[in-house]
């Protein structure tokens, strides 16, 4: 039975009233008769008892209620859940971060933000953090993780998760620091000592800084991309290198390394998220970008 019959059916039975009713669907009262007779036909049953005076339920009616009101709320639910499908957020994100942000961010930005919209699919690439805004500048990405330069460019937006220190770390092991003119904490032969350095991009342009502020040509010895690579030759006892403390904090050869002592300081990072200040108005990235809190 049509949702409008079982609806007119509910509002005579509270009524009681054929004028009322019909007055209430616009219809004459001759219209609502005929579709009570209708509906009657159909359950086999008077669901009604009229007189010139009066209108009753018959027991059957009763009964009819019940069941109006249940079919109703099905239906009802039913179309509640076609539009909360049609409201619910979905689709795809891409996101590019170093492995060590996947270590670090990674579990904290998505555990909510799964529950919350599992129809929004992740894709995830890590790698050199370097080139991280970069990609996203150029739409390769829709979000990306890295440390802020000191100027973002102006289509980009920026949210922080993390500050970390950047620092200069040598190997723990005496022997291995001796043999790289470094034989006492905090007493380095800057000229000479072999320089472990990120390839490019801020830690680079800091590292850089600090040693002409220091009047000092750096021995670079070896160039590399990605943060947990400088870790990995510092502590085979390559040379001292520079790097965030994040990407300490989560190596596993943090033991083997230690954190020198300098002044001035590097420059902090300013670790957080960058999208296109476009891509907001992209509900998806919208959901993501806003449920990130500093
Ligand atoms: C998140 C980031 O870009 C770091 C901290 O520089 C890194 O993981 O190397």
């Amino acid at each position: 039975m049509d949702t409008k019959s079982l609806r007119i059916f509910l509002h005579l039975s509270e009524s009681l009233s054929f004028s009322r009713t019909s007055e209430a669907y616009h219809m004459s009262p001759s219209t609502l008769s005929r579709h009570i007779k209708q509906m009657e036909d159909v359950v086999g049953y008077p669901l009604f008892l009229r007189d010139n005076r009066s209108v009753h339920l018959t027991p059957e009616g009763e009964k009819f209620i019940i069941y109006a009101k249940e079919s109703l709320g099905a239906w009802e639910h039913f179309q509640q859940s076609l539009a909360n499908q049609f409201q619910e957020l979905a689709g795809e994100i891409s996101l590019y971060c170093s492995v060590t942000a996947s270590y670090s961010f990674l579990y904290t930005i998505l555990s909510e933000f799964r529950g919350r919209y599992p129809k929004i699919e992740l894709k995830v690439h890590t790698g050199d953090p370097v080139p991280a805004m970069e990609r996203v500048l150029n739409r390769l990405e829709d979000i990306s993780i890295a440390a802020r330069p000191n100027h973002v460019p102006t289509n980009l937006a920026f949210k922080r998760i993390a500050i970390s220190p950047l620092v200069f770390i040598a190997p723990k092991d005496p022997q291995a620091l001796r043999a790289l003119n470094a034989n006492e904490v905090g007493k380095v032969d800057w000229a000479t000592v072999p320089m472990i350095v990120s390839e490019d991009g801020i830690a680079r342009v800091r590292v850089d800084q600090w040693f002409k502020q220091q009047q000092v040509k750096p021995n670079i010895y070896a160039q590399v991309s990605g943060n947990e690579a400088i870790v990995s030759m510092v502590a085979l006892g390559f040379g001292i290198g520079v790097v965030p403390t994040l990407v300490l904090d989560n190596s596993p050869l943090v033991d083997s390394v230690q954190i020198l002592k300098v002044s001035p300081e590097l420059e902090a990072f300013d670790v957080g998220l960058f999208t296109l200040k476009k891509s907001l108005a992209n509900p998806i990235i919208k959901a993501f970008w806003d449920q990130i809190t500093d």
